[in-house]
């Protein structure tokens, strides 16, 4: 993308929130006072919506007591007007938002360890004690009728109603950059997969608490406004019935998108005007918003994906060629910069990696396993398996399926802490770390499947990944040398082949000590596979890295690996020069049936 696009990207936030602040300001002298009730009644749950929509859009969290959080920012605010705290309604409000994050972060810890329905049966159990306790404590000043103080420059309802568009604002803004940073990454990346999220050095316990904290404190931001509205909270805005049904609503609209969230929370509003002015009872709204939530959950989409989807299909048949994202012979030509890669052409790609760069005699060793062992019940899944990586060389594991390849790549990357014997990492004992540590140290590995998260684009995928200051241009370099696409292409929209080689490059750029490719061109053709090899020979040197090649493609490995270890139910087969060990009787033996070996 063309540095002037980037940049009108980034500012574009910018431009949409002084727009909406003048939206908000005009709306606010020119819609009549019930309207302008409303309004306010509308930006509340944008607010509260918005935050469903880190929990659970981004981080994919069910959490059903989003007015629970409202409930306790709104008693903050009552409470410390009814006590005339200094600072006035902004400094309540703010405080209104720590209280709902750090109920948020309480809520989460014992969270950390369910999933599905059992987090949705916590959450919804103390929307439901709170609710109980809120009827018995009842709101500050609520008992004796004493209104909760709006901010003195915006008191009456049309300037609150501007105030509170101020907040949206703010918030929208604060969003849409953790959205856009790292810690919006972790959070795309944990709903995806935790594992694969852990892999790359991330904390998945600080991706979802940092979820929860976010999203708490917009409803506690979302409450406190409330107050200021109404003057008089009630327990009655904020039961466990509207958690849900705000819930379902936030699903279908897929409010991890900040203008969905906006039409999210004008739903909210506008539904049970409609049906009042219909003269249906409100309670209504719910089993509407349910039917909707049910669409949602049954197409396994949701409205502002399904939106961008349309628009995404219309732009590109608009467009005169599609994006292929496959290996291609001219990295440049796939959307990649068009700058040469330093010291690298495409031809020279293709010459050197005839075979794979010899190691120099009497490399270091990067990576020692030593005895590695891992049981499953009675089955030895991998017995005294042991073998040295030297620095910057490929070293290929092959065995027949079920052999423990993957599982001696679980076991050295950390997945499997139960393994026995060791695993060195440039001198240093890493077998009592854990993945993520074991990661940020330089041991980096991949997936058979694939845990690439398709919310993200491709550029923000690898600086997640990286977890270091790249160069846009060193970005798009390292993407066409590995055949993958452009920077700001969006995941979803590339094919599963394409994602792994994503992966890879990811992977690559951050630069670890050893990377362990748990068969990385699997979705790729037979050709793509070895133009995908050519390219791999090239890393080593490139990014000072040692990789361990795990593949069933057996002229791919001899291609690319200079050494080979070859395991069998369990066990060590042979080890050596790939030449001398694809050679070896009993390597032939345990493939045959299984894989080709062509001479
Ligand atoms: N979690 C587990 N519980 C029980 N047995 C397991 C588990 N994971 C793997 N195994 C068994 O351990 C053995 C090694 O499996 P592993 O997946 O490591 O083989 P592999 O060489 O990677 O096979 P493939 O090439 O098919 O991926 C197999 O017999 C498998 O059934």
């Amino acid at each position: 993308m063309p540095l002037a696009n980037r940049r009108i990207r980034a500012f574009l936030p910018v431009v949409v929130a002084i727009v909406g602040v003048v939206a908000v300001y005009l709306l606010s002298t020119g819609l009549s006072g019930y309207f302008v009730f409303l309004g306010i009644s509308a930006i509340t749950a944008i607010i509260a919506v918005m935050g469903l929509g880190v929990v659970t859009g981004s981080a994919g969290i069910i959490a059903l007591s989003q007015l629970t959080f409202a409930a306790i920012g709104a008693w903050v605010v009552a409470w410390m007007s009814l006590n005339h705290v200094p600072g006035g309604f902004i400094v309540w409000l703010l405080a209104g938002g720590l209280a709902g994050g750090i109920a948020g972060i309480l809520i989460g810890l014992p969270a950390l360890r369910l999933r599905g329905v059992n987090l949705a049966v916590v959450t919804l159990g103390f929307a439901a004690a709170f609710d109980v306790m809120l009827v018995q404590i009842q709101f500050p000043g609520a008992v004796d009728g004493i209104p909760v103080d709006r901010p003195q420059a915006f008191s009456s309802d049309r300037d609150y109603f501007f105030f509170a568009g101020i907040v949206l604002v703010i918030c929208a803004l604060i969003v849409s950059w953790l959205q856009r940073s790292r810690i919006g990454s972790s959070w795309k990346a944990v709903a995806f997969s935790e594992r694969g999220t852990a892999a790359v050095g991330q904390s998945v316990s600080a991706a979802k608490l940092s979820a929860f904290a976010v999203s708490a404190a917009l409803g506690g931001i979302s409450g406190g406004l409330l107050a200021g509205q109404v003057q008089l909270p009630f327990a009655s805005s904020f039961t466990p019935l509207q958690s849900l049904a705000l819930y379902i609503l936030a699903v279908m609209s897929g409010t991890y998108l900040i203008d969905m969230a906006i039409f999210g929370g004008l739903l909210w509003v506008i539904v049970p005007e409609l049906l009042k002015r219909w003269g249906v009872p409100q309670d209504w709204g719910f089993v509407v918003f349910g039917l909707l939530g049910i669409q949602a959950i049954t197409s396994g989409s949701n409205l502002g994906e399904g939106i961008r989807g349309l628009l995404r299909r219309r732009r590109k048949a608009a467009a005169e060629g599609p994006v292929t994202g496959k290996l291609v012979e001219d990295p440049a030509a796939d959307g990649g910069s068009d700058q040469p890669i330093p010291g690298t052409s495409v031809l020279d790609v293709f010459a050197v990696a005839e075979a794979a760069e010899p190691i120099p005699a009497g490399a270091p060793p990067v990576l020692e396993v030593r005895g590695l062992g891992v049981q499953f019940g009675q089955l030895k899944a991998l017995d005294d398996v042991s073998l040295t990586v030297p620095q910057r060389s490929i070293m290929g594991l092959i065995g027949p399926n079920g052999a423990g390849k993957s599982t001696f790549v679980d076991a050295v990357s950390g997945f499997l802490p139960q393994h026995t014997g060791s695993v060195v990492l440039d001198g240093a004992d890493i077998s009592r770390t854990s993945p993520v540590k074991r990661a940020r140290l330089g041991l980096r590995r991949t997936f058979q499947q694939d845990r690439v998260p398709p919310q993200l684009t491709v550029e923000a995928y690898v600086r997640f990944v990286a977890r270091k200051r790249l160069d846009h241009d060193e970005l798009a370099d390292a993407l066409a040398f590995l055949g993958c696409p452009p920077p700001e292409e969006l995941l979803s929209t590339v094919d599963v082949g394409t994602r792994r080689l994503i992966e890879v490059a990811a992977a690559v750029l951050a630069g670890p000590r050893v990377l362990i490719l748990d068969e990385p061109a699997a979705g790729l053709s037979h050709e793509e596979h070895l133009a995908f090899g050519h390219r791999l020979t090239r890393i080593p040197s490139r990014f000072d890295t040692a990789i361990i090649l795990i593949e069933h493609d057996l002229d791919l490995v001899r291609s690319v690996c200079t050494e080979l270890t070859v395991l069998d139910f369990g066990k060590v087969l042979a080890q050596g020069s790939s030449a001398e060990v694809l050679e070896n009787p009993a390597v032939i033996k345990a493939y045959m049936g299984d894989a080709e070996i062509s001479s």
